[in-house]
């Protein structure tokens, strides 16, 4: 029986690859595509393609291969299905296909194809299918069943909520989570001597109520050696796992690290994966913070029951655009109002850099804020804070 691909698997006809049977040359495929000298061991092969309907999809016929052809079929749907969930919820960030970027051969050739279908859109895009394969690495070193041991050594897990209430009503400005951020892939390096541990105990001298650890290692130059350190290092603000979580299996991560509240972002993670995290966090005793970028998002995250803290992101994560108004946008009168009868708290996040973006933000509706940038990069940060906030918020 033949196979009709989705259009997700269609870069295989793209007009990159016009191919009928025996069409390619190998001269045609840019140099840059191929990585010479693997063998061929080819699932799809490109050469078995017969013909090319209409609609721009194609029949592909089975390998000899017929297992590997059955374990390929099965990863496409269910890559179809995870994309059909998101996508119905306006998330544009796939996940990783499967399989991996699809490899094509040759003759003796492999190579892939740079289009749509088989590599990242954006950063975020990136930065997500990298998070995949670098899960299933650590996962392997470490089974879920052996986190689960190490959690019951774990240093307690401390209230995050109730650090931002004490702090908002110590001080009458939004409590802050500071960010011990050493690079973004925004902004590039921020810090030269990043010393987390230094920063952190800096930021809780300056009042801090809470900090965030990231802990993205490609991207942001972070680790979850950061976080047990600052951890270790007895600094007493609760600590959000600045993470891009996909997997439950990261949340037990952070919590063995010592993190007492995490990051969930809407922009990647449907509402079924957002309920079923945040019970996990919950069960653990953790806080989620869940992140919202725009009106669907925030429609969507006020949709779930039980969530008690979210933050507002003013960066756009797929273009870094950066503008604080989108905080004021996203807490409009109708969501205001459910926020309130909620108690859920709300946290503006990004693009904060002055004592005026701290007052427009509070009058929008925020109670806490997440900085980064503007305060890691003083030579002093607990002064940065005090310069952030136009005054002394440690007394
Ligand atoms: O900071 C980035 O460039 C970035 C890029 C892609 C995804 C996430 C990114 N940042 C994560 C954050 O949300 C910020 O680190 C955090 O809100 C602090 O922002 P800032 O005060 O502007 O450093």
């Amino acid at each position: 029986s033949s196979i009709r691909t989705s259009p997700r698997a269609s870069f295989l006809t793209s007009s990159t690859l016009k191919c009928g049977p025996n069409f390619i040359s190998k001269t045609s495929i840019p140099a840059n595509l191929m990585e010479k000298g693997h063998k061929r061991a080819s699932l799809f092969s490109i050469r078995s393609q017969q013909s090319e309907p209409k609609d721009g999809s194609v029949i592909l016929p089975p390998t000899s291969d017929s297992e590997a052809n059955a374990v390929t079929i099965k990863d496409w749907e269910i890559g179809r299905m995870q994309d059909e969930i998101v996508s119905s919820q306006g998330i544009r960030i796939r996940r990783r296909p499967p399989t991996g970027p699809p490899l094509h051969y040759v003759g003796p050739f492999e190579f892939r194809l740079q289009n749509e279908g088989n590599t990242p859109r954006n950063i975020l895009e990136e930065i997500v299918w990298h998070k995949h394969t670098e899960v299933s690495k650590l996962k392997e070193r470490r089974p879920l069943i052996a986190l689960k041991r190490a959690l019951e050594n774990a240093p307690p897990v401390r209230d995050f909520i109730g650090a931002l209430k004490a702090s908002h009503l110590r001080t009458g400005v939004p409590a802050l989570i500071a960010e011990v951020k050493k690079a973004s892939p925004s902004r590039g390096v921020l810090r030269e001597d990043f010393d987390p541990v230094q920063i952190a105990q800096a930021y809780e001298k300056g009042g801090a109520a809470c900090l965030s650890v990231l802990t993205d290692e490609k991207y942001f130059q972070g680790s979850f050696e950061n976080l047990e350190a600052i951890r270790n290092a007895g600094v007493k603000c609760p600590l959000l796992c600045k993470e891009f979580i996909i997997e439950a299996w990261q949340i037990y991560y952070a919590r063995a690290k010592g993190a007492d509240a995490i990051l969930l972002i809407a922009a990647i993670l449907p509402d079924l994966d957002i309920k079923y995290m945040s019970k996990i966090c919950k069960m653990l005793g953790l806080t989620t913070l869940v992140e919202v970028h725009n009106e669907e998002e925030m429609d969507r995250v006020l949709g779930i029951d039980g969530i008690q803290l979210i933050g507002i992101n003013n960066r756009d994560l797929e273009s870094f655009k950066v503008d604080i108004s989108n905080t004021k946008k996203l807490l409009d009168s109708e969501h205001r109002q459910a926020i309130h009868d909620r108690d859920i708290i709300v946290v503006g996040e990004s693009g904060l850099f002055t004592p005026d973006d701290i007052s427009y933000v509070q009058e929008a509706g925020v109670k806490a804020v997440l900085v980064g940038e503007s305060i890691v990069k003083q030579s002093d940060p607990t002064k940065g804070i005090a310069g952030l906030f136009g005054k002394d918020i440690s007394v």
